[in-house]
């Protein structure tokens, strides 16, 4: 069988992860996690702005794999800023760099450009990239289960927590949502794009938010544009959004995120 993208991001991604510890030894790692900023809580902010609105996670992301170069004037700074003026919750920063054009230092300086917590958007397999999370401030961690077996993501999540982060555990299917369900996190990403393939339907979203445990924060992720797309999400029970794309796309990014959120459902 061909290897998907999935599979080539995982293969770069362990050489990647063996040539950073080599660089930089987990020890000193530890270090600068400890000395990061304290933990934003990622999770609480969401539910909060969803008890009234909508919970927004808006996302600093230059290119990626299915869509190539985004954004050409790209200030991790700059656009977290206009994100959180127009109304942002929290803030997702791609650090992957082969796929996404992202950087480790993206994090720290869209972070620090706000207020909001911030999720490290990346690809995860070892809990050395977990606590190099922290090092860089991050308040919560994505954990991917089309990518990671059981074991592995119970061994990040329990990391993750360990060190006061928040984890958003993305699924695609049944399948990966019942092995979500197992870990503790209640806090479950639908990704609406099948990142073996790059098909994206609001549909998935739809169809698993049906039945979830009333606990779950349900948060619909990826091919959102339009207050139409998150009343019809709402409609469905979620109602918190990943979305990075169709704002990275808009002159105006915080005036454009405003009107996202405009005029949320009842
Ligand atoms: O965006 C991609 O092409 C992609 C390809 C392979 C793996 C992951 C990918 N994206 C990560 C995401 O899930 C999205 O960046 C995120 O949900 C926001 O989606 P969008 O609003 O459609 O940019």
């Amino acid at each position: 069988m061909t290897d998907t993208i999935l599979d080539r991001i995982k293969a770069y991604k362990l050489t990647e992860i063996a040539s950073d510890k080599a660089t930089m030894p987990l020890s000193l790692i530890e270090e600068a996690a400890k000395n990061a900023d304290p933990v934003r809580p990622f999770a609480e902010a969401l539910r909060r702005a969803q008890s009234t609105g909508y919970g927004l996670i808006a996302e600093v992301k230059k290119a990626s794999p299915s869509k190539g170069l985004i954004r050409i004037d790209f200030d991790p700074a700059t656009l977290a800023a206009a994100y959180e003026r127009g109304g942002a919750t929290c803030l997702s920063v791609l650090t992957d760099m082969p796929s996404f054009k992202g950087a480790k230092p993206y994090l720290t300086q869209a972070r620090k450009a706000t207020r909001l917590p911030a999720l490290r958007k990346d690809f995860m397999y070892d809990p050395y990239q977990v606590i190099e999370a922290r090092s860089l401030h991050a308040d919560c961690i994505l954990l991917i289960m089309a990518t990671l077996s059981d074991e592995q993501a119970a061994e990040l999540e329990a990391c993750a927590t360990e060190w006061g982060m928040d984890v958003l555990v993305e699924v695609h299917d049944r399948e990966e949502l019942d092995r979500a369900l197992t870990l503790k996190s209640r806090m479950i990403g639908v990704n609406n794009r099948n990142l073996k393939t790059f098909e994206t339907s609001l549909d998935v979203t739809k169809e698993l938010a049906e039945g979830l445990p009333e606990d779950i924060l349900l948060v619909s992720e990826s091919g959102l544009s339009t207050p139409a797309d998150l009343a019809e999400m709402a409609r469905f029970g979620a109602r918190s959004f990943l979305i990075g794309e169709s704002l990275m796309r808009q002159d105006n990014v915080e005036a454009a995120t405003a009107q996202l959120l405009a005029d949320p459902v009842a």
